[in-house]
């Protein structure tokens, strides 16, 4: 689908626990909204990464500096008044307050009018489980599949943050195109 939004200063957060497709979904969405795309991995700190590819979960002291970040990261194009697609598991509210934080608008809580936006890719966890396994093959990825369930069982989204959950075992175009209509609907309401 091709794209002309009126989407500045938007950053749209593609969520979800490992494997659910955030990377690949988050960069196709990029591409067709022709804006900057933040791969949240990029900004682990090695120790972050040693410890994952070591299977043990993150804590919040780990995860705290790395959202922060990611968090600044945004606020400098946010600024600019340019969109971006950014991928973050994001598995908790209080994760996703840090990210909301980058509107310098926000007040806690009042998620409608915050220009931070999530999407979240959800999948039966078999299904998951099997794309992580093919993608350990690639050698590139640090996240083992045993970590997996501690995600899952970290994920949880409140119902008055109102987050669209997108069938994450679609085609990655209907995913994409989906995301597309979500953000459309958004700009209506600026
Ligand atoms: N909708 C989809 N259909 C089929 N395969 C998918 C889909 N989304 C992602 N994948 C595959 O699943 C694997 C994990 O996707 P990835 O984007 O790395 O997930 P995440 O960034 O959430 O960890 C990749 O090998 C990717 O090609
Ligand atoms: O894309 C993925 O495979 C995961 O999202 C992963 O790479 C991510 O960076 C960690 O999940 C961060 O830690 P938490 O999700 O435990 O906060």
């Amino acid at each position: 689908m091709a794209s002309n939004l009126q989407t500045q200063g938007l950053a749209i957060v593609i969520m979800g626990v490992s494997g659910s497709g955030k990377s690949t979904v988050c960069e196709m969405l990029a591409k067709s909204l022709g804006c900057n795309f933040i791969e949240a991995d990029d900004y682990h700190s090695q120790a972050n990464k040693e410890k994952m590819s070591r299977a043990i979960p993150l804590n919040d002291e780990d995860r705290v500096p790395w959202l922060e970040a990611l968090s600044g990261a945004i606020r400098k194009y946010m600024m600019n008044g340019e969109t971006l697609t950014l991928t973050c598991s994001a598995l908790q509210n209080k994760y996703r307050e840090i990210l909301r934080s980058a509107d310098p608008n926000y007040k806690p809580g009042n998620y409608t009018t915050c220009r931070v936006k999530f999407v979240c890719l959800v999948a039966p966890a078999e299904v998951i489980a099997e794309r992580i396994k093919i993608r350990s093959n690639d050698g590139k990825h640090f996240m083992p599949a045993t970590l997996l369930q501690s995600q899952l069982d970290l994920l949880q989204i409140n119902e008055d943050e109102q987050i669209n959950k997108i069938d994450a075992t679609l085609k990655l175009q209907s995913i994409v195109d989906s995301i597309l209509l979500l953000i459309k609907g958004l700009e209506l309401q600026q």
